[in-house]
């Protein structure tokens, strides 16, 4: 009889064996050294309870809201790109799941079921995240494009002028973009690649994204959408200040799970120094190492509204497609 996994850990160990090496390292892999992927779990292993007892705690209500949408849990799932090189349903599975777990899924700008497929799939709350391209042209018509479907909110993310350096990506010569197409470009944007050496998805992301992106584009994402916006990738209470200033609705503190910039700090050491400098005015959500319940517990004893969970997700769509995405957000209570 098959071993039904226990936790995330476990399903990882499923996803490995279910996938391609390419894709597997692809989903797992962090930048360069991997110095942060490792510190993103293990800053939370170094954080340690010391609980007061003889509470009654015969009633527990998991329950939260983020910008006003109730979920189950404070657990949500974080936009990660082509989940069909996971499972042939690809995201709309994750978000079928999504809707069966009542929590907010983020769906990738790069996914490989369009925008409109997965809204009409099920009645899952959405937000569409968004990286800006050079062709400013394709960046709008894809959020004008959620908002027609009825996604609730934009989640910009800043951490990506270009990919990070993933050496295993390297190594594979990564052909993402190619196999299975990125059907949200179709009839915008070529996703083919010219480049024999590398990671083909390096090269295709700074053919297309936009190294120009500062804070004076939020005005521009404003003018072009009337969802709230939520910035995805602040580090520091400098931006966090910033992000209230120009008039976000939230902000997701994120390493954009070591896959980046390596050798940041570990999303969970820095949340506090976030909630602080935003005193409340905008909800802050996390990312990044969360595995299990006491991760987010401990992220929102320190803060945040809610958590995203990025790779579990995909080790459960990978391992059991939509039950194993939902496995997953269970296992990640805890
Ligand atoms: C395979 C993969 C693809 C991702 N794709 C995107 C993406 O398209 N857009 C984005 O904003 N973040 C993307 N991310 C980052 C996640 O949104 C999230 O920040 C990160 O996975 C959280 O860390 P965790 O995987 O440890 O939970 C991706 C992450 C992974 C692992
Ligand atoms: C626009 C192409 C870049 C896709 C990067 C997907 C991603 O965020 C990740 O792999 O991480």
């Amino acid at each position: 009889m098959a071993i039904e996994p226990v936790n995330i850990n476990e399903f990882q160990e499923l996803a490995k064996q279910a996938l391609p090496k390419m894709y597997y390292d692809y989903y797992t892999g962090g930048a360069e050294d991997q110095y942060t992927l490792k510190e993103n779990v293990e800053a939370f292993s170094r954080i340690l309870f010391q609980p007061t007892t003889l509470l009654d705690v015969s009633r527990i209500n998991l329950s939260t809201t983020v910008l006003g949408y109730n979920l189950s849990s404070p657990i949500m799932l974080a936009p990660t790109g082509c989940h069909k090189l996971a499972h042939p349903e690809g995201e709309i599975a994750t978000a079928r799941a999504a809707a069966a777990c009542k929590t907010i899924m983020v769906l990738s700008c790069v996914s490989t079921c369009t925008v409109e497929e997965v809204a009409s799939s099920c009645d899952a709350i959405r937000f569409f995240q968004l990286y800006v391209y050079r062709r400013r042209d394709v960046s709008s018509q894809l959020v004008q494009r959620a908002e027609r479907c009825g996604y609730k909110a934009i989640v910009l993310t800043v951490d990506t002028p270009r990919v990070g350096r993933r050496e295993a990506d390297i190594k594979n010569k990564m052909i993402m973009p190619e196999i299975p197409e990125l059907k949200n470009f179709e009839g915008l944007m070529s996703t083919e690649v010219d480049s024999e050496k590398g990671s083909k998805l390096e090269a295709f992301a700074s053919e297309i994204l936009d190294p120009s992106l500062s804070w004076k584009d939020i005005g521009w994402l404003k003018s072009i959408t009337n969802l709230p916006i939520l910035i995805k990738g602040v580090l520091t209470a400098e931006d966090a200040v910033k992000a209230v200033d120009v008039g976000v609705a939230g902000i997701i503190v994120s390493n954009h799970g070591a896959r980046q910039l390596d050798y940041t700090p570990p999303t969970i050491s820095v949340l506090e120094e976030v909630v602080q400098a935003v005193g409340g005015k905008i909800p802050v959500l996390l990312d990044g190492g969360v595995r299990r319940g006491t991760d987010v517990f401990k992220a929102l004893a320190l803060g945040a509204q809610a958590v995203l969970i990025g790779r579990p997700v995909l080790y459960g769509l990978a391992a059991m497609g939509e039950n194993g995405v939902k496995a997953c957000h269970r296992d990640a209570q805890g």
